[in-house]
């Protein structure tokens, strides 16, 4: 069974169609990279998806459970994970306060998971009593990918994880979403403009134009066509 299905997915934002009949599956234990160039869709497919954008049509399912109509925190219940764009952690809690908010209040338990958490992501055990603000923009990523994991989803999604990050930790990111396919407890939903990055994880691809799907397969099938045609600037 797929962990996604989106099939005909249209919302509309003021008045003007924005997502126009998305459809795209993700495969279990696998990285699905979502393209496109700027205003395309791709956050608003996601938003869509995590239930912050209300839609007007089709239908998502995930697991075999329809997500239409529930609210963020039934589908993070049901396993969405989900990193905005921007990383959304907390400036003035610490980063050990930061990483453990979302299991806290769902009253779920760690059960050694900060171990692995840490494995993945040294940075953040060094820097647990630190402020979540003093952390540079890649280390606030890597809090708020290790703070969506520790909820266990069986969809992680993140929205332009590169964005604005020093190349080191963009290769530490890259390599704990590795790590993640590998062990197959999951499958990622990656919303990203870095092209090498996308194809390099991913093992299917989808590209939005103007509000829906017009190229998709499996990466090795995203073609330097495709590629001219609806992704360079
Ligand atoms: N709050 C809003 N009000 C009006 N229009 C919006 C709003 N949010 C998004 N849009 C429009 O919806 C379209 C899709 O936006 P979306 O953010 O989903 O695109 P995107 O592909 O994620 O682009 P980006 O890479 O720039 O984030 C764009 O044309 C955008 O201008």
């Amino acid at each position: 069974m797929n962990v996604l299905e989106v099939k005909g997915l249209e919302a509309s934002i003021g008045g003007s169609r924005i997502l126009r009949g998305v459809e795209f599956v993700v495969p279990p234990k696998s990285v699905f990279c979502l393209m496109g160039r700027n205003g395309v869709g791709k956050t608003s497919t996601l938003k869509s998806l995590v239930g912050l954008l209300g839609t007007n049509g089709g239908s998502m399912v995930l697991d075999g459970k329809p997500l239409n109509g529930l609210s963020p925190e039934d589908r993070a219940r049901m396993g969405i994970g989900y990193v905005p764009q921007g990383r959304e952690i907390f400036p003035h809690l610490t980063v050990q306060e930061n990483l453990v908010i979302g299991t806290v209040a769902r009253g779920m338990k760690l059960n050694g998971q900060l171990d692995r958490i840490y494995t993945l992501f040294p940075i953040i055990k060094e820097f647990l009593p630190r402020k979540g603000g003093m952390l540079s923009g890649g280390q606030q990523q890597q809090l708020a990918i290790a703070r969506a994991l520790l909820t266990k989803p069986k969809l992680l999604i993140l929205d332009e994880p590169t964005e604005g990050i020093q190349p080191n930790i963009i290769d530490q990111i890259g390599d704990a979403i590795k790590m993640l396919r590998e062990e197959g407890e999951m499958s990622i939903l990656l919303v990203e403009q870095y092209l090498d990055f996308c194809k390099e994880l991913g093992d299917n691809f989808a590209i939005l134009e103007r509000g829906s799907v017009a190229a998709a397969g499996a990466m090795k099938e995203l073609s330097d066509q495709m590629i001219k045609e609806f992704l360079t600037v």
